[in-house]
C-alpha cells in the first residue's frame, strides 16, 4: 500500500524530486483507478468526453520527498475525428514533455487492440519508459511473464512493474521507483493548491484546443492559455476569464481575427464544451496578451497551473 503523505521520515535537508509521468494506456487499462490510488489529491478530470487530445494533469502524488505529477495524453491511439498530423503530434506531445512515460496495460486483455498501437507509437518517444502490467489479480503468473516478455521485445522498457490498482499490490514499489528516479528539483505544485488545479487547467486546455483547431496553421505552438479568474455565481453559472498569451503582436492579430471573428468563434466553441463538461452555464471571457519569449522561460513552465489568481 502506498502512503500518500509518506514524507514524514524524510530529513528536511533531503533533496526533493519532482517530475511529470505520462500515463498511457488503452481505455479501461485502469489509469483512473491507479491514479486515484496513488494520488493524494484526487484531481481526475470529470469529463464525459472520450477521445479528446489534450494532455491533462490527472493526479498528483507525494511519496517520500518526491512530487509525482501524472499526466494523461488521451486521443493518442484512435483519433476518430479527422485529426491531422499536427493534432496527433500534439497528443503525443504530452508524452514528449514528460520526464517518464508509463505504459499501463490490462494484463487480462494483453496486447490486443489499442495496446499494440500504443506500443508502435511509443517507439518514437525518446523518454525513459516503463511498463506497468495492471490487474494482476486476474491472470496467472505464467501468462503475466509471457506478456511482459512480449511487450519488452517491442520496446526497451527501463523497468516492468506488475501491479493491481484495485488491491494495491505492487504499487509501493512503483512509487519508490518514481521517487528515486524522477529528477531532483523543487516541486511543481504547492500542496495546498493541488485541489484547485484541475478545473481551471482543464478549462485552459479546452480553450487552447479550440485555438489550435482554428488557428494552428497560422499560430504554431506560440500560444499558451491561462485561467485567471473563476467565479461561481449565485445563479448557478460560472464566470471564467482566460488570457491567451502569444509571443508577438502579429500573432495577437491572428488570434483576434478580422473584426474579432477568430476569438469569437474560439470563445463560442470553448464555452459550449465547458458548459457541457461542467454541467452549468458558463460565461467565458477571453483576452489576448503578448508575452515575449514565454516559451523559452522555464519559470513560466513551473508556474503553469499556479498563476491563476489575478
Ligand atoms: N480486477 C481488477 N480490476 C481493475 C484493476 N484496475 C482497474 N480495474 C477495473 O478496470 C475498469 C477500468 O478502470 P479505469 O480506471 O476506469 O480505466 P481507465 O484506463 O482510466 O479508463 P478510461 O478512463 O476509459 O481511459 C474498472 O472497472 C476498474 O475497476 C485491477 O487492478 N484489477
Amino acid at each position: 500500500m502506498t502512503d500518500n503523505q509518506d514524507n514524514a521520515n524524510v530529513p528536511a535537508e533531503a533533496a526533493t524530486h519532482s517530475g511529470f509521468v505520462a500515463l498511457i494506456g488503452a481505455t479501461n487499462a485502469g489509469k483512473s483507478t491507479l491514479v486515484n490510488r496513488l494520488a493524494g489529491a484526487k484531481v481526475s478530470i470529470v469529463s464525459h468526453k472520450v477521445q479528446t487530445t489534450r494532455a491533462i494533469v490527472r493526479g498528483i502524488a507525494i511519496h517520500k520527498n518526491a512530487q509525482i505529477v501524472f499526466m494523461d495524453t488521451p486521443g493518442i491511439f484512435k483519433p476518430r475525428r479527422r485529426l491531422d498530423r499536427a493534432m496527433v503530434t500534439s497528443a503525443w506531445g504530452g508524452a514528449k514533455d514528460a520526464d517518464l512515460v508509463a505504459l499501463l496495460i490490462d494484463s487480462e486483455r494483453g496486447l490486443r487492440g489499442d495496446a499494440e498501437t500504443i506500443l508502435e507509437g511509443l517507439k518514437d518517444v525518446p523518454q525513459r519508459k516503463i511498463l506497468i502490467l495492471n490487474k494482476i489479480d486476474r491472470v496467472r503468473p505464467e501468462d503475466l511473464l509471457k506478456l511482459a516478455a512480449a511487450a519488452n521485445e517491442k520496446i526497451a522498457f527501463d523497468r516492468t512493474f506488475m501491479i493491481s490498482a484495485t488491491t494495491g499490490s505492487g504499487c509501493g514499489d512503483l512509487m519508490d521507483y518514481f521517487a528515486e528516479t524522477l529528477p531532483e528539483g523543487p516541486w511543481y505544485y504547492p500542496e495546498d493548491q493541488i485541489s484547485d488545479l484541475p478545473m481551471r487547467q482543464l478549462a485552459a486546455e479546452i480553450t487552447r484546443e479550440k485555438l489550435f483547431l482554428r488557428l494552428h496553421q497560422e499560430l504554431p505552438y506560440a500560444s499558451h492559455v491561462e485561467t485567471e479568474k473563476w467565479e461561481e455565481r449565485k445563479d448557478g453559472s460560472v464566470r471564467i476569464e482566460q488570457v491567451i498569451y502569444v509571443e508577438r503582436d502579429s500573432q495577437k492579430k491572428i488570434a483576434l481575427g478580422k473584426n474579432g471573428e477568430a476569438i469569437k468563434s474560439i470563445s463560442i466553441a470553448a464555452r459550449k464544451e465547458l458548459s457541457e463538461i461542467l454541467e452549468q452555464p458558463v460565461h467565458l471571457f477571453l483576452f489576448v496578451k503578448v508575452r515575449e519569449n514565454w516559451g523559452d522561460d522555464p519559470e513560466r513552465f513551473r508556474e503553469m497551473g499556479l498563476d491563476f489568481h489575478s
